[in-house]
């Protein structure tokens, strides 16, 4: 698929797929359209051409109806955790369950203070605000609210960025027990858009690299790097090694950086 905003092409050709169960990281260096491929995959934004198939069923074809039922089947951890300010933890976490009447108020705090201890939050924290929150803490409410309808797919937005080491540990480690959780009778599947090396390599089967080719009208990202995450290290291409290695390398040029 391709993806177009007005005359800017974002992603080009890209052909991907994803087996049930597994953990693929999409790296890639800030603005090469790593989160419009994860909004491309569940329909937030539209390809431009080409197809994305989910279960059997072409996603971009789907009307407003049948994509909100699939759209359901996701859970979505945003960049920045996009909590409500003016609502509780417990308000925030239990959201998902009471908009779409899959239980009663008192089922859906049930559900949510297991999800919140599942990632180590306290009881204490359900009746705070999310600006009382840290950084790391607001993530986790948000893995919480997004385990809150059992979803087959987590897409996380950037999970680690903005936090410490241990802390970017500690979501990479919730980020595996997740996927395991579930791993025998309903495998989650889980994509992680990332460009924390550290996290794709210890939370990822296979990683995939987007890297913005310079065209005339601007950057056009496509796959240059697909592969187990143990290799990745190993690529001849030195766009990939580069950003392994945290290397600015022919990019310095080509963003015209004397
Ligand atoms: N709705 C939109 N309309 C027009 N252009 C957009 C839109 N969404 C994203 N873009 C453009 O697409 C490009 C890729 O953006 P995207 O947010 O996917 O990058 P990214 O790889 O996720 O970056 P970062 O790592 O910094 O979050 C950017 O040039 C951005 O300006």
């Amino acid at each position: 698929m391709s993806v177009q905003f007005g005359s800017q092409t974002v992603l080009r050709d890209l052909s991907l797929g994803v087996r049930r169960g597994e953990t693929l990281a999409i790296i890639g260096e800030s603005g090469c359209g790593k989160t419009v491929l994860l909004k491309t995959l569940i329909g937030l934004v539209r390809p431009t051409s080409g197809r994305v198939v989910f279960d059997g069923q072409t996603l971009n074809e789907l009307d407003d109806r049948h994509l909100t039922a699939a759209r359901l089947r996701f859970g979505f951890v945003f960049q920045q955790a996009a909590l409500f300010d003016s609502q509780t933890v417990a308000e925030n976490v239990m959201f998902p369950l009471l908009e779409h009447r899959r239980g009663t108020p008192d089922e859906a705090r049930a559900k949510a203070l297991e999800h919140l201890r599942q990632v180590g939050l306290p009881e204490s924290a359900m009746q705070k605000k999310p600006a009382e929150l840290s950084g790391g803490m607001r993530k986790r409410v948000g893995l919480a609210r997004a385990l809150m309808m059992d979803p087959d797919v987590l897409l996380y937005d950037e999970p680690t960025t903005g936090l410490d080491p241990i802390m970017s540990d500690v979501v990479n480690e919730l980020i595996l027990k997740t996927s395991d959780l579930r791993k025998s009778e309903n495998p989650v599947t889980s994509i992680v858009v990332t460009h924390d090396m550290h996290s794709a390599r210890k939370v990822a089967d296979r990683i995939v690299m987007l890297y913005p080719v310079p065209r005339l009208k601007g950057d056009e990202s496509q796959i240059v790097y697909e592969g187990l995450a143990e290799k990745i290290e190993k690529s001849s291409d030195p766009r990939v090694t580069q950003f392994v290695r945290g290397e600015a390398g022919d990019r310095l040029e080509e963003l015209q950086i004397a």
